[in-house]
């Protein structure tokens, strides 16, 4: 008779709120690896605050990532999503950021992890649609700052990457705040990997109508509307200006990952192909480009100034669609 007094009420009234997404630190404390009670799963190295892998419930990896890619801070990783800022590339004429490593310094940084934000219960109500953000942080004066940066970046700023992972897609999502008393220029982009089983077969829709910048051969610089879909046959690397806001990549008949790009006007289309994977001391396999196509939304082929106090923003959401 006590055993069953002692026994905890059920209240058939309150339903039961769903299992909760988690979120753990590896154990060197080197990344942090997210996962929604319904598999989905997302691992993101502080070190640039790169994502360097996005599954699905089944486990099939989206983005690629070189076997030789180096994930112990000695150099950007080559493969996830690295983030380039403040400078795309190098600009070897622009005074306040030519000093900087190609691509910036946020991608050579290590950023702070501030903390995660769930989806699965909001002011009471319950919701079967699962999702984690995770909130990232770099500032000037971080101890986690690349030193390059330190000395050659005279600004004040703070940003913000959100990385938020739902059941059927990626989002991350960059804030750069200009904490100075003077105005800044910089580049914003999100160089994504995108996993592909066999790029002969990869189809490329949405940069129709865009005019580009061929960085492979300059002739091309601005040449007429691309017509059709884009298909990759030997090495590419094309800085687009697309009117529609969502890029469609396809293998064969499939479409496989819809990226929608928000306040971002570029997206630059990468595949190094044979020679260039060959000189790549951290691209493995070699033919691993073939299993590749990056997929980068950024602005990039104008300086974008942040005055002082101000903020600028950018996003991309990587749907899987097949
Ligand atoms: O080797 P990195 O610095 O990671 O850059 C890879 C490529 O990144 C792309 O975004 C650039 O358009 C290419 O020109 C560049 O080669």
């Amino acid at each position: 008779m006590v055993e069953r007094a002692n026994k905890p009420k059920t209240l058939s009234s309150t339903p039961a709120l769903p299992p909760q997404a988690t979120v753990t630190f590896s154990d060197d404390n080197s990344r942090v690896i997210a996962e929604l009670p319904t598999g989905e799963r997302v691992e993101v190295l502080l070190y640039g605050a790169t994502v360097i892998s996005w599954k699905d419930a089944s486990g099939d990896e989206k983005l690629w990532l070189s076997e030789a890619a180096k994930l112990d801070g000695s150099k950007a990783v080559r493969g996830g999503i690295p983030l380039v800022f403040p400078v795309f590339g190098s600009v070897p004429d622009h005074l306040k950021t030519k000093d900087l490593p190609q691509h910036g310094f946020a991608r050579t940084s290590r950023w702070e992890f501030l903390g995660k934000s769930t989806s699965e219960s909001l002011e009471g109500e319950t919701t079967n649609d699962p999702s984690v953000k995770l909130d990232f942080g770099l500032s000037s004066g971080a101890p986690g700052l690349d030193p390059k940066a330190a000395a050659h970046w005279p600004y004040k700023f703070n940003l913000i990457y959100s990385v938020t992972l739902n059941r059927e897609s990626l989002t991350t999502n960059i804030l750069a705040t200009n904490d100075d008393s003077q105005s800044f220029e910089c580049h914003v982009l999100l160089h994504t990997y995108l996993r592909v089983n066999d790029i002969t077969a990869v189809s490329v829709t949405g940069l129709g109508g865009a005019q580009y910048v061929d960085k492979v051969d300059s002739a091309k610089t601005k040449t007429q509307p691309t017509e059709g879909p884009l298909t990759i046959t030997g090495e590419t690397d094309r800085v687009y200006t697309p009117a529609e806001n969502t890029v469609t990549v396809s293998e064969g008949s499939t479409e496989k990952y819809r990226v929608t790009r928000d306040k971002f006007s570029n997206v630059v289309v990468w595949n190094p192909w044979i020679d260039k994977a060959e000189g790549l001391a951290d691209f493995a396999p070699k033919d691993g480009y073939r299993q590749m196509l990056c997929i980068e939304p950024g602005t990039v082929d104008s300086w974008q100034t942040v005055e002082a106090g101000d903020a600028l923003a950018g996003a991309q959401t990587i749907s899987l669609v097949g």
